[in-house]
This record gives C-alpha cells, sequence and structure tokens, in this order.
C-alpha cells in the first residue's frame, strides 16, 4: 500500500501527524532499499572476484561475501515495522528509532537501532525522569504504511510546539488476536522491561514475574540485544535459548529472526542431547526422582558396574603356557582401573589394555613362563646380588625391584605382542570393556538388581523398582520412548563415559600396537588407507555457511557444544539433573534466567536452587579449586506488571494464587475487557461435552487461538480422550495438558476440571495457576467440584 492513502486528504490533527511520519517512513524504506542493493552488489562482486581470483585471497572474498550476506539478511527482515518511534528531544533534535540503524549516503542517522545507546531514552524516560526527552511517539505501522499514533508528553512545560495525539493504542495493542506464536514487543517495551534487556553483560541476570509479565519476551530481546552491543563475545561462541518443551520453542521461534538475530540456537529441554529427544513428561513421582540430585552418585556407579554380558574369565596362551584372570581379579582391576581413572570411562579402553596385560604377565610369571636363559650377563649380575643378600641374612629383591634386563624387556615385550594379536584377548577386551553408549547404560538400568547395585543408599527399593520398570518400558521400542527427565540423565551418563578414544592418525597407525589385521582394537574403527589426507577437508561455501546459521536444527553442531549466554525461560521447573546438563554447556558463560517461583511444579525447590548455583558458578567454584568460590556477578530484577490478562482473568488466577502461596504479590493487570469468566459446575461425566461446548461458543467470541487445558493424563485425559475433544475443530483450537501450556498463551482458554489438576501432586495448585493465567481475553473452567466453583469465582456469582 502506498502513503497515498493517508497523506491524501489530512482530515484530523491525527491524520495530519501520521502524513508527516509517513513520509519519513517512505525515506527511511527507499534508503533501506538502497542499502540492500549495496549489499546485494557486494555478494555478486565478491563471487565474481572468487571465480578470477588466487587461493590465498580466496578467504577474505569468501568472509567479505558471507558479511554481506548476514547484512542482507538483516535488512530483509527491517521491512515490517522499519521505523517505530520518534523522540523529541528538549533541545529540538529528534529521533527516529527502529528495527535496524540506517544512515543516509552522507552517514548521517536517519534511524537509529532500538538496541543503540542513543535509543534508550524511547524506552527509559518518564515524565520524573524525562531524560531531555519532550515527547515519545510510538509509530504503529502495518507493512510500510503508518497506520496511527501514540504519544507521551514527558515534558509539557518544554512542548508548546508540538501536538499530542493518541488514545491509548498500546493497551489497545495488548488484546490483539494471537496468532499462535509469539511476536516481537521491540515498539512497546517498558521501562522495567528495558532494564532487563540492557542489563550488564558480566554475569548472571535472574528476572522473576508473575505470568504475563513478559519473563519470555524480555529475555529474547535481551539476547538480541548481547548479540548487537557484544556481537565478537556472544556472536563466534554463541546463545542458547532452552525452553521447557518442543510447543513452547516453536511458540518462540520466529521472535529472533523477527529481530534480525538467527544465529541463537533455541533447544526444548527435551532437545539437548544431540541423537536422542524426548517425547513424553514422566507423572509427578517418577519425574522428581530421575530429576533429583541423588541420581548423579547412582549413574556414577552405574558405568563402573560391569556391563552386561561382560565375560568373567580371560584366557590366553603364551609359549605353550596357559594365562588365565578369573572373576575375583577381573573385578579387582575393574574397581582399581575405575578409582584411578581421572577422565572419562570410554576414553580409558587404552590404560585398560595395559592393565589386563600388566595383569596376565604377572600371572604368566607367577606360573613359570619367563625362566630366563642362563647365558644372559645381566642374570649373572642378578644372581650376584641375591646371593650378596643372602650372605647378609636379608631378603631377596622383590618382583618390582629387580634390575630389568634387556632379555626381561624382551620376553615381556614378545608376551604382549603375541597376548595382543589373539583374538581371546580382544574379543575379551571389547566385550569386557566395551565402547558403551548413554542409552546403552539407561537401557541397562532397567534390570532393577543391576539399578539396586548402583543405588547404594540413594535410593530405596520401591523407588529402584519404579525407575527400572521405567526404563525397561521406555527403553524396549526403536526409537526408545523418552521423557524430558531421560534426557538429561542420558547427558549425564554421556558426560561420564565421554567419547571413545580418538583413532589415531594415519602417520601414527603403522607403529600402534592396538591397530591388529587393520582393525584399530580400541576404537573398532578400520584403519584408514595410507593416502588418506586430513587436510582435504570439503570446501564450505558462504551460502552452506549461511544457511547453516540459519537453521534452528543444526545436525551437524558438536556432540556438546559450549556457549557464551545460556537463556534459561520457565527456570522453576528445572530439575537439579537438568541444572546439570546445562552447566555443562555453560561453564564459562554469562546466563539469563528467567522464573516465577510461584509457577513452579518441581517439588524440592532448594535442591534445585543448589543444582542451579552450580551450574551458574562454573566448575572452578564447583570443585573449589579456587580458595574463595568463584561468584560471579548476579544482577537481579522484577517485573510487576501482567500485559496478558484481562483484570477480570487475572482475578481468577490471583484466588489461585491466594491458595498455593497466601504469601504471594499478584501482577498488576492493566487491561479490561468487561468480559467476566465463565466458571461453570458440570457433572464429572460430562465434562468433555462441556468442553466442546464452550469451544464453540468461544470460536464466535474470539478470532485467534483457543487452548482447553487438560489435567495430566491418568485414569482420564489420555491421548483418545484429547483426540475426541479437538475432534472436527479447527487448528486454532488446541487441546494441551498442563505442563504443554507452560509460557503458552490464547486468545481464549478452556480449563477443565481444575479440581483433578489441584490433586495431581504436591504442587498441584501452582500447577492450576499457570493454566488459569494463559488467556489474553476470555477464561472458561468447568468443574465438577462446588467448593472449586466457589473459589474460583470469589465473590462473583458464576453459573
Ligand atoms: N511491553 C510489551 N508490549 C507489548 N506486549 C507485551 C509487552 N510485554 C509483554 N507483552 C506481551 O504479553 C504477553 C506475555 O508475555 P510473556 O509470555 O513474555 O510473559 P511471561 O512473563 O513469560 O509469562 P509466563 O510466566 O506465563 O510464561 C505476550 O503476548 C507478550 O507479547
Amino acid at each position: 500500500m502506498s502513503s497515498s492513502q493517508v497523506t491524501g486528504r489530512p482530515t484530523t490533527v491525527k491524520d495530519a501527524e501520521i502524513a508527516v511520519e509517513q513520509r519519513r517512513v517512505d525515506q527511511a524504506h527507499a534508503r533501506l532499499e538502497e542499502m540492500r542493493a549495496e549489499a546485494q552488489a557486494m555478494i555478486e562482486e565478491g563471487y565474481r572476484q572468487a571465480l578470477a581470483g588466487t587461493k590465498g585471497s580466496l578467504v577474505d572474498r569468501d568472509a567479505m561475501v558471507y558479511q554481506a550476506a548476514l547484512r542482507v539478511q538483516a535488512l530483509n527482515v527491517a521491512d515490517d515495522g522499519l521505523v517505530f518511534g520518534r523522540l523529541d528531544l528538549a533541545d529540538g533534535q529528534t529521533r527516529y528509532i527502529g528495527r535496524i540503524g540506517v544512515r543516509t549516503r552522507d552517514h548521517e542517522p536517519m534511524v537509529i537501532d532500538w538496541r543503540a545507546p542513543a535509543a534508550e531514552a524511547f524506552y527509559r524516560a518518564t515524565p520524573e525522569d524525562p531524560q531531555g526527552v519532550v515527547r515519545r511517539r510510538v509509530l504503529h505501522t502495518r507493512g510500510r504504511t503508518v497506520v496511527d499514533l501514540e504519544d507521551d508528553l514527558l515534558d509539557p512545560s518544554a512542548a508548546d510546539s508540538l501536538t499530542i495525539v493518541g488514545d491509548g493504542a498500546f493497551i489497545a495493542s495488548l488484546a490483539r488476536t494471537r496468532e499462535g506464536t509469539m511476536r516481537d514487543i521491540v515498539a512497546t517495551i517498558q521501562r522495567e522491561q528495558d532494564e532487563v534487556i540492557r542489563a550488564p553483560a558480566d554475569g548472571t541476570v535472574l528476572v522473576r514475574g508473575a505470568p504475563g509479565t513478559g519473563k519470555t519476551a524480555v529475555a529474547l530481546h535481551r539476547v538480541a540485544y548481547l548479540l548487537f552491543r557484544h556481537r565478537r563475545r556472544f556472536g563466534s561462541r554463541g546463545v542458547l535459548v532452552v525452553g521447557p518443551n518442543r510447543r513452547f520453542t516453536a511458540y518462540i521461534e520466529r521472535v529472533l529472526p523477527s529481530l534480525g538475530e538467527g544465529s541463537a540456537t533455541l533447544r526444548s529441554l527435551g532437545d539437548l542431547v544431540e541423537g536422542v529427544s524426548a517425547t513424553v513428561h514422566d507423572p509427578p513421582e517418577l519425574a522428581a526422582l530421575k530429576g533429583s540430585a541423588a541420581m548423579a552418585p547412582v549413574l556414577r556407579r552405574a558405568v563402573t558396574d560391569h556391563p552386561p554380558g561382560a565375560p568373567d574369565k580371560l584366557r590366553v596362551v603364551h609359549g605353550g603356557v596357559v594365562v588365565e584372570l578369573g572373576r575375583p581379579q577381573l573385578d579387582k582391576l575393574r574397581t582399581s582401573l575405575h578409582r584411578r581413572s581421572t577422565g572419562s570411562v570410554n576414553a580409558s579402553r587404552r590404560r585398560v589394555a595395559e592393565a589386563l596385560l600388566d595383569a596376565l604377565w604377572e600371572r604368566y610369571v607367577h606360573t613359570g613362563g619367563t625362566e630366563p636363559e642362563p647365558d644372559e650377563p645381566v642374570q649373572g649380575e642378578l644372581a650376584l646380588w641375591e646371593g650378596i643378600l643372602a650372605e647378609g641374612g636379608l631378603a631377596p629383591l622383590d618382583e618390582q625391584d629387580r634390575p630389568s634386563s634387556p632379555a626381561d624387556r624382551t620376553s615381556r615385550e614378545a608376551f604382549v605382542k603375541n597376548v595382543r594379536e589373539q583374538r581371546a584377548f580382544t574379543d575379551f577386551l571389547t566385550a569386557w570393556w566395551p565402547i558403551r553408549r548413554p542409552l546403552d547404560v539407561l537401557r541397562s538400568l532397567g534390570d532393577a538388581a543391576r539399578l539396586r547395585r548402583a543405588a547404594g543408599r540413594d535410593l530405596d527399593r520401591a523407588q529402584v523398582e519404579l525407575l527400572a520398570a521405567s526404563w525397561r518400558r521406555a527403553l524396549a521400542g526403536d526409537p526408545p520412548t523418552l521423557s524430558y527427565q531421560d534426557i538429561a540423565l542420558l547427558d549425564e551418563i554421556d558426560a561420564l563415559l565421554g567419547p571413545p578414544p580418538q583413532p589415531s592418525r594415519a602417520t601414527a597407525r603403522e607403529e600402534d600396537p592396538y591397530v591388529v589385521d587393520g582393525i584399530d582394537i580400541l576404537t573398532g574403527e578400520v584403519v584408514a588407507d595410507e593416502d588418506w589426507e586430513p587436510g582435504l577437508q570439503e570446501l564450505t561455501t558462504t551460502i552452506e555457511r549461511l544457511e547453516r546459521a540459519r537453521r534452528v536444527d543444526d545436525e551437524v553442531a558438536d556432540v556438546r557444544p559450549e556457549y557464551a549466554h545460556i537463556v534459561v525461560d520457565e527456570a522453576q521447573d528445572l530439575s537439579p539433573m537438568q541444572w546439570r546438563m546445562l552447566g555443562r554447556r555453560g561453564r564459562q558463560a554469562t546466563w539469563t534466567i528467567v522464573e516465577d517461583p510461584a509457577q513452579s511444579a518441581w517439588e524440592d525447590l532448594e535442591e534445585a536452587r543448589k543444582a542451579m548455583e552450580a551450574a551458574l558458578d562454573g566448575p572452578a567454584a564447583r570443585r573449589g579449586r579456587s580458595r574463595r568460590p568463584r561468584r560471579r556477578p548476579r544482577h537481579e530484577y522484577e517485573l510487576t506488571t501482567n500485559y496478558r490478562n484481562t483484570t477480570e482473568i487475572a482475578a481468577v488466577s490471583a484466588r489461585v494464587l491466594r491458595l498455593a502461596l497466601p504469601e504471594a504479590r499478584p501482577a498488576r493487570a492493566v487491561r479490561s475487557s468487561g468480559h467476566r469468566p465463565v466458571i461453570d459446575l458440570v457433572p464429572e461425566e460430562e465434562l468433555q461435552a462441556a468442553a466442546r461446548r464452550a469451544v464453540r461458543t468461544l470460536l464466535e467470541q474470539v478470532e485467534g487461538t483457543i487452548g482447553v487445558i487438560v489435567p495430566l493424563p491418568g485414569d482420564a485425559w489420555g491421548e483418545s480422550d484429547r483426540r475426541a475433544l479437538s475432534a472436527g475443530f479447527p487448528e486454532r483450537v488446541q487441546v494441551l495438558d498442563v505442563l504443554e501450556a507452560k509460557g503458552l498463551e490464547f486468545d481464549a482458554a478452556v480449563i477443565c476440571a481444575p479440581e483433578t489438576i489441584a490433586a495431581q501432586s504436591p504442587r498441584g495448585l501452582r500447577v492450576l495457576y499457570v493454566a488459569v493465567s494463559r488467556a489474553t481475553q476470555r477464561l472458561t473452567v468447568l468443574t465438577a467440584d462446588p467448593v472449586w466453583r466457589r473459589r474460583l469465582a470469589g465473590g462473583e456469582s458464576a453459573r
């Protein structure tokens, strides 16, 4: 649409002002087009030169093309809402604020990037502290067209010549229809939110706030801010954003790209480990068990136990002598190997092979297979020593004190060489100390006897049975049905097992004693050809790199990448084991943690807090290496305004909060709609039918999303009930359980059976608090319990 529709013939003061702003927006877009053409030309030039260029300069040109392509990407996202704000300053200056910075050809600023220091006053100035701003204007645009304006007069004494327009467009915009994915709030960030977004980048930023206060929105805008202001630091090692589940990450995935930041990695807690992903939530009791810190020592013991199918006898032959190690010796050896091990289990295979050979050699010596040849000179010397000692009444030399002779060495070498090449030895090594994968270890714990051995005193009998049964079920299928808590356990096991020993490089392989018949017996790998060329890497083109940077799910990511900054959303729900998993990804990281303890479904918050502190402080403090534990700086904030719920819906959620946490303060809702929530009493067997009726009514009342929030699956509310509930409804109706609803929002929500939700876990009331705080416009609650109807309706008469 062109600007002429608004500028044609202004009829009101506001139209005239809109026409003025439209001209400015048109100029900015024209310049944006030029900048895009310049960047595009740079890409083409880069390719042209690359075709003709020398090998050395290719890298520079590649980098140039890469940068230019990134620039085009950033310029493209600015098409929508390029300019959204204007500041009129007391000194007569005017500044336009936008999604990205735009300069004239002469480098004069036309639009200032919202993250730049010069834009800060746009979000921070208030009448009490105007920061030199006389008028702040928000420009509401659709595409390139200015459709509305909203002014704040911050310093009336200095505003003689300024026109003030607006009629609460910001508050009205909060009532907008929700489309199923979150949008950026860059034009309307509020002061208390801006303080979090621009908080120092040096340690941990901890943000608390009730539902709907913008915690998620703020955390994502902070990522965009950090990447803009500290690109070198955060851009290269990356930023990880972690959300509770996949539905949530899908809900927020458009926000950062719309801010021009496609490089952050977005993952749910169920998708942090390469090669596996969670598909189910455990029931509360099981989740509490799997997530508890007690699982760490249990898993440590589990990886040191003998693996399933490990042989209990090693038998080799040398020079006609049979040498054997039995179960007691082997168990002792395994214990001592684990005790002395400083690294990971898989990587110690080389040491294991050496230790087995040592033990076999010792056995062999005992069985008399090493009698030296009589004519060896060193043996003569040895006999002399023995004679002297005997004469003095002293004990003979211990085995290890005996001076080693070339003959000894030769015979040991011959022994080792021979044994190492025996099939009996190599087969034993790979079965007794196999390269284990985390899933194999977890599967082995489906055996209750094995889990009991690993449990020590950390789990009681009933807990062992519960866990073993869960893993038997989960790992029976292919692919396995893993829970969100299982993923953290797999990561813990992975950290204990470590990667397999590195295959030796082509050059070293020839002399590698563990390469037998072309197979590296430590890694199981076929040894590569002589003409294997480590330098011959696949060339990655600029465009491929760019593509890869854009992809959220990058399959080529490192096994366990580490990040420079980690954002944790809904942090109140992380279990200790999940904190440990994150800690491993951010040993040197700074953090942004957003949470609402009142929404926590986690039972032992204290234990989870400790695990969080350990993760945030990094490995040095954890291991107590430094005398004074290294505490990274911490900045804490609280958000206090609820931008999601109407005052009517917020009143219902405040009632649940009072039941769950009498001392907690609800956030202040700022928008009322006049629509009172519907709290209906329905016979239990009719709950589902009533929910479908409620959805039909709401489909008429709201244009956007409708969430039907049901209890966790148990006797009822399983997959088939959920399917029946949603059958025939359009896509904007979603049926989901209370845990899946975390962090999401809907135009309208139907809450089924609050009494069941509240009773399903020790933290059920808090879970219900999450459910009733999801709707932006309409809320319907269907209960079979008159007490609950009264509780939720408060003093108001409910239907
Ligand atoms: N300054 C703002 N301008 C416009 N909309 C806003 C603003 N702040 C928050 N919102 C909107 O309010 C809604 C709630 O925000 P968000 O989901 O970030 O809240 P939250 O605190 O994370 O909630 P919860 O604890 O329930 O997950 C979103 O639709 C968000 O876009």
